[in-house]
């Protein structure tokens, strides 16, 4: 390994008890707390990886997503380097509440190329799947609706090739790598991919990278996805490989 550590910022953001502090305690520590409490203003934990042979320091912000602190966790959006947008699978508002702290994000870290930053949707609680497929019953296509427009407000067709500040997707992939273990280990591609994986302990991880150097590929996987979501209730996974782009199918829930 070598060099110098590098530094990256990485923000959780999304609705208060959707996860957020759950998911950066289990990634970092391990643990899993199903008492656990509000968080008050923001904190944060640091986390080593090794990526192409250099270690990379993931410092992880987990801010609070109730709206009385809004105040509290603002200022501490400047400088990050990737926006983990999260909501509750079985919490509909909380995925629609995306948007709205995409926005504040984008505000108060004061982004000048929003279509350039990585920006990384996960949907948490996967284990609460029973109440998920309530809303299927509600209205199967909204869900799906507001994902598409998600995606395709993110995935604005980027002018040139992606430069993000951290150098290249590799260090996101690597924290994705991380995250859910062997299962996205072909996670390197060029191309946005929609993911859906479990984790140890049954998180559902929908990740939209989003940053992209060939955005129309990434609508097109995306549409072909969101098809045979419709036609079977499956959820095709690329399998994220850019030169033979290849297909798993996965059910979304259990
Ligand atoms: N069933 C289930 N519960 C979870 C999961 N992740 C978190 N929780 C529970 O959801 C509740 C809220 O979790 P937090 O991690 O505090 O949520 P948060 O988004 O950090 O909430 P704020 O700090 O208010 O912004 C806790 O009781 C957790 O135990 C999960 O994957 N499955």
């Amino acid at each position: 390994m070598s060099g110098r550590s590098l530094l990256l910022k990485v923000i959780l953001l999304g609705d208060g008890g959707v996860g957020k502090s759950s998911l950066m305690n289990r990634y970092v520590t391990n643990k899993f707390d199903s008492q656990a409490f509000h968080t008050i203003g923001v904190e944060f934990l640091n986390q080593d990886l090794e990526v192409d042979g250099r270690l990379v320091t993931l410092q992880i912000w987990d801010t609070a997503g109730q709206e009385r602190f809004k105040s509290l966790r603002t200022p501490f959006y400047r400088g990050a380097d990737c926006c983990l947008l999260t909501f509750s699978i079985d919490d509909r508002h909380s995925f629609e509440n995306l948007t709205g702290w995409k926005k504040e994000f984008i505000l108060y870290a004061d982004i000048k190329e929003p279509a350039r930053f990585p920006f990384v949707v996960l949907g948490n609680k996967s284990d609460k799947s029973e109440r998920a497929q309530a809303f299927e019953l509600e209205g199967v296509s909204i869900r799906f609706r507001l994902l598409e427009t998600l995606f395709r407000d993110f995935c604005q067709p980027p002018s040139g090739p992606i430069q993000s500040s951290f150098g290249s997707l590799r260090v996101l992939r690597s924290l994705v790598h991380a995250w859910v273990g062997s299962q996205s280990q072909q996670l390197d591609c060029q191309c946005p991919v929609v993911v859906s994986l479990w984790t140890s302990h049954r998180m559902l991880l929908l990740v939209f990278f989003v940053q992209c150097t060939d955005s129309w590929l990434g609508i097109w996987t995306f549409s072909f996805a969101h098809c045979l979501y419709s036609l079977f209730g499956y959820y095709a996974v690329p399998t994220p490989c850019y030169h033979r782009l290849c297909f798993q199918v996965s059910p979304i829930y259990h």
